[in-house]
């Protein structure tokens, strides 16, 4: 039985001012302790250097789990799951399998709780998700062909900041080459963003928010912005409200090119998203070749005039089959860096200025 006795009773040093995960709200595990006890019971203050932030309330952590899809009868990973909030949902939602994957190792004594409770459906991972390949964790008999509807594979996960905008990108490199989870299909994932990032993933042609990070999203994926979350719903509270994103892996990806190549046209031209696309494209060839850029807008069919924000998914494949094309005939320019050239002509002029100095000095003293 548990008991706060039995463990302890460890300094709560966040403040609870959420809506309590009571026993009769856990319909399918066993009793437990509140989300709020076991913070408790095992001394879970959130640490503000790892951006942790917990969410307690039931509604909003069953909302987040409903808005996967139908998780009934399938294998869940969840990334982060700190003290189990979202954990038990999840499991209570009839999955056939969960498995977790939490950094801190202070958490794992409680989620092994969990786990006991939940007659191992529960497998509980000390590791850190950036570096973990999900492919071997997912059963043989999950996996589907990538054509097919979705396997019965979930990924949700509600990470810090920090890690959630670094892991989708890495994430989304293996959802283009069908690797790391997406060996086993198109698996859909349900994670948490910054809102503001929420609203740059799912950014239209047009929209103040279209970036880099909304074409990379989009022409891999379906993605919804499933709900938002206020700031004060977490435990401490962010400063800023939190957006659930659904992703669902296209069948044919919108650009066929490889992804470092969609990535880099993608970086140069949102890097002045405001400009002329003539302009910031110019970054990916040398200053000299400036045929280049008119190859590609002729052989696009875009007219140079629009600016980066103002592109649809489409324009941005024209363009990319585009520098496709073009680099087909010089593969070097692949790898050509205007930073290099800025770099290299900065270390000239700081030589320079330095000889000049020397030389002054040394006409004075002749
Ligand atoms: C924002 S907290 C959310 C905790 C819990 N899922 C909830 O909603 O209350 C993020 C969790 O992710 C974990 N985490 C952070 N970076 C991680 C990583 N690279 N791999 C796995 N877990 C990570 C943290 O330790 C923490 O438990």
């Amino acid at each position: 039985m548990w008991s706060l006795e039995l463990y302890g009773c460890i300094n709560l040093s966040i403040v609870l001012q959420v809506p309590v995960m009571s026993l009769q709200n856990v319909a399918r595990l066993p009793p437990l302790p509140t989300i709020q006890e076991i913070i408790r019971m095992f001394g879970l203050s959130a640490r503000k250097k790892l951006s942790q932030n917990f969410l307690l309330d039931l509604n909003l952590t069953k909302k987040i789990v409903k808005s996967a899809g139908k998780i009934d009868g399938c294998f869940v990973i969840e990334v982060g799951p700190g003290p189990g909030g979202i954990t038990r949902p999840i499991l209570n939602s009839g999955a056939e399998k969960v498995l977790v994957v939490e950094k801190d190792k202070r958490f794992l004594p409680s989620l092994q709780l969990l786990s006991e409770a939940s007659k191992n459906k529960l497998d509980v991972i000390h590791g850190d998700i950036l570096n973990f390949n999900l492919e071997s964790v997912i059963p043989a008999e999950h996996k589907v062909a990538w054509a097919d509807n979705p396997p019965n594979v979930h990924i949700i996960g509600n990470l810090p900041f920090s890690v959630a905008t670094p892991l989708i990108v890495q994430w989304l490199e293996s959802i283009s080459t069908q690797k790391n989870a997406w060996s086993c299909g198109r698996v859909p994932l349900t994670l948490t963003f910054q809102k503001e990032v929420a609203e740059r993933i799912i950014a239209p042609p047009k929209s103040e928010y279209r970036c880099r990070l909304s074409a990379m999203c989009q022409y891999l994926c379906d993605v919804k912005l499933k709900f938002t979350i206020p700031g004060r719903a977490f435990v401490p509270p962010p400063k800023v409200d939190v957006g659930v994103v659904h992703f669902t892996p296209k069948v044919k990806p919108l650009i066929s090119q490889p992804f470092q190549l969609v990535e880099r046209v993608n970086r140069h031209l949102f890097h002045l998203p405001n400009k002329l696309c003539k302009q910031s494209l110019s970054t990916l060839f040398p200053p000299h070749r400036e045929d280049l850029i008119c190859d590609m807008f002729e052989l696009s069919g875009i007219g140079q005039q629009v600016r980066p924000f103002q592109l649809t998914n489409k324009d941005i494949k024209r363009l990319c089959d585009a520098y496709a094309r073009v680099t087909d005939k010089e593969p070097d320019l692949l790898d050509y860096d205007f930073r290099d050239r800025t770099e290299a002509h900065a270390r000239r002029h700081r030589t320079q200025t330095v000889v000049s100095a020397l030389e002054e000095r040394l006409l004075k003293n002749s």
